[in-house]
C-alpha cells in the first residue's frame, strides 16, 4: 500500500515485528495452572473492629429467607425468653418466641451450605439453627461461643482458615467519598482478632466486597507474555465445538465494513480494515454458553461490566493499525469507567499473517483457534498503559476473526490485591494461580484432584 498515512501507522520496524513472533520475548514456559472456580462473592462491613463484629450484607438468598418466615409463621414457636440481667441490658434478658432447625432440614440446607462453604465451619461442631422470632423479625442465631470457637484456624490446618481475597483500588469503584491512598493502612492491627487473614481487613474497610473461593479447580494453561502491563495468553480456553458454534452463529450476523467518524461524516475506515457487529452477551444460547464459560473460570473479574462481544471479520489486506484500546473521556466513561481490560477470543486464525503485536513490547502473538489473549489497558491510578499499544497485523493470507470484551473498569477492585503499593502495576496472579500452591492447600484439605 503506497498510503501515506497508514504508512506511518505500520512503520517497518513494527512490521518487522509482526514477520518475527519470536519466542524469546516470552516469560519462562508455558505451565500448566489451576484457577479456583466458583466464588461466592459476599459482602463485609466491619462494625467494629474490637471487639470484632461484621455484617454480612444479604448472606442468605431471598428464597430461604422467605422460607425461614414462612416457617415461623406456621409452626408452633416456643417460648424462648431469657431473664437473666446479664443477657442483654436492653430488654432485661430475651422476650422471644423461636424454633431449632436442623441444618440439613430443606429450608436450612442452602444455608448450611453457604455457611460451611465459606466461613469453613467445621459444621458438626455447630449447633443446629435457632430462629427466633421477636418483634416480628426472624433472625438466624449461631450460639455465639461455638460460633467464635469453630472460627478459629485449627493451627496445624491452615484450610480451615478463612480465605477471603478482598480488593481494594479506589477508583474501580464508584463512590463519592473515596479515602485517599495515604489512609488506607498499610496493614490492619493484628490486634483485632487472629481469626483473620489480616491483610484484607483495610481492603474491606473500604469496598466491602470479598469473595471466597471454592475447591473444584479446573486446569488452565496460561503463558504471560509481559508483566507490565500483564498481557496472557489462555491456551485452548475453549473448546472446538465451543468455537464452531459461536463463529456459525456469528456468521449469520450481518457484518459491516468498520468505519470511523470523520469531519465529513462516517467514512470507511483505513486504520482498521475489517467487517464487524456487536453481539449481546445473553443474545442467544450460543454466545450465553461462551459468556458463561468465561465467568465461570475467572473469579476476579465481573464481566457483566463488559461491552457485548465485538466480532471482528479480517480478510486478505485487513488490518488494525497499532492503537489503544482506552476510550475518550465521555459520560458513559464517567459511570462505568473505562476499558480495563481486553479478552480478546480467537476464533479464526489467518494463513499468513495476522498476528496480535504489541509494538512497544516487542511481541507478537500468533495464538491458535480456542485461545484467549489477555491484557490491561490501563495502570491502576486509572492512567493509559503506554506499553499496551496494539495492532492486528496485515492479513497475507486467509482470514482472521476475533471476538472482544472489553471490560470497563469499575467494579473490578478483585483484580487488585490489598495493601496497594503505590506505582506498582496490577498484579496479574489473581488471575494465574500456580499449580503448586493450589497442590499443595488441596492436598492438605485432603481433597482429591483429578
Ligand atoms: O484482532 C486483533 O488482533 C486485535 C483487535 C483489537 O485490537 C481490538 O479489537 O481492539
Ligand atoms: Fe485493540
Amino acid at each position: 500500500d503506497d498510503d501515506e498515512d497508514i504508512k506511518q501507522m505500520w512503520t517497518s520496524e513494527v512490521l518487522e515485528i509482526c514477520d518475527n513472533p519470536a519466542e524469546h520475548f516470552s516469560f519462562g514456559q508455558l505451565a500448566s495452572f489451576q484457577l479456583w472456580n466458583g466464588a461466592d462473592v459476599i459482602r463485609v462491613e466491619i462494625r467494629s473492629l474490637a471487639p470484632l463484629l461484621l455484617r454480612f450484607v444479604k448472606f442468605g438468598n431471598r428464597r430461604t429467607t422467605e422460607s425461614l418466615i414462612e416457617l415461623a409463621q406456621e409452626q408452633e414457636l416456643e417460648r424462648m425468653n431469657v431473664t437473666s440481667e446479664n443477657t442483654s441490658f436492653r430488654h432485661k434478658g430475651r422476650r422471644a418466641d423461636g424454633l431449632w432447625l436442623p441444618h440439613e432440614s430443606d429450608v436450612t440446607l442452602a444455608l448450611f451450605r453457604k455457611i460451611e462453604r465459606v466461613f469453613k465451619f467445621n459444621p458438626k461442631a455447630a449447633e443446629n439453627f435457632l430462629e427466633i422470632s421477636s418483634f416480628g423479625s426472624t433472625r438466624i442465631h449461631v450460639d455465639r461461643a461455638n460460633f467464635i470457637r469453630f472460627m478459629a484456624p485449627v493451627p496445624s490446618d491452615p484450610v480451615r482458615k478463612w480465605r477471603f481475597r478482598c480488593g481494594c483500588a479506589p477508583f474501580l469503584t464508584r463512590r463519592s467519598k473515596l479515602p485517599s491512598m495515604e489512609s488506607i493502612p498499610a496493614t490492619a492491627s493484628t490486634t483485632s482478632s487472629d481469626l483473620f487473614d489480616l491483610t484484607p481487613l483495610a481492603c474491606i474497610k473500604l469496598n466491602y466486597r470479598c469473595y471466597n473461593s471454592h475447591m473444584n479447580l479446573i486446569p488452565l494453561r496460561v503463558e504471560v507474555l509481559s508483566k507490565n502491563p500483564a498481557l496472557l495468553v489462555f491456551h485452548e480456553f475453549f473448546s472446538k465445538s465451543r468455537i464452531a458454534n459461536f463463529l456459525s452463529m456469528a456468521s449469520e450476523k450481518e457484518m459491516e465494513e468498520t468505519s470511523v467518524e470523520g469531519a465529513e461524516g462516517t467514512v470507511k475506515s483505513r486504520t482498521r480494515v475489517a467487517h464487524g457487529t456487536w453481539i449481546d452477551h445473553h443474545e442467544n444460547i450460543v454466545a450465553s454458553d461462551m459468556f458463561h464459560h468465561i465467568q465461570s473460570k475467572f473469579n476476579t473479574i465481573d464481566f457483566d461490566r463488559a461491552e457485548a462481544f465485538h466480532v471482528l471479520r479480517y480478510g486478505p489486506g485487513g488490518h488494525y493499525a497499532p492503537h489503544y484500546d482506552m476510550l475518550q473521556h465521555d459520560t458513559a466513561v464517567e459511570l462505568v469507567g473505562n476499558r480495563i481490560v481486553t479478552f480478546l477470543t480467537v476464533l479464526k486464525t489467518a494463513q499468513k499473517g495476522g498476528g496480535t503485536v504489541f509494538p512497544r513490547l516487542g511481541i507478537t502473538v500468533q495464538p491458535n483457534p480456542g485461545d484467549v489473549m489477555f491484557w490491561f489497558n490501563m495502570e491502576p491510578d486509572a492512567s493509559k498503559a503506554m506499553d499496551s499499544l496494539h495492532g492486528a497485523c496485515p492479513i497475507l493470507e486467509g482470514e482472521k476473526i476475533g471476538a472482544t470484551l472489553w471490560v470497563k473498569a469499575f467494579g473490578q477492585e478483585f483484580l487488585t490485591r490489598c495493601p496497594m503499593k503505590e506505582g506498582a502495576p496490577f498484579d496479574y496472579n489473581p488471575l494465574v494461580e500456580p499449580r503448586k500452591s493450589v497442590y499443595d492447600e488441596a492436598l492438605l484439605s485432603g481433597l482429591h484432584l483429578f
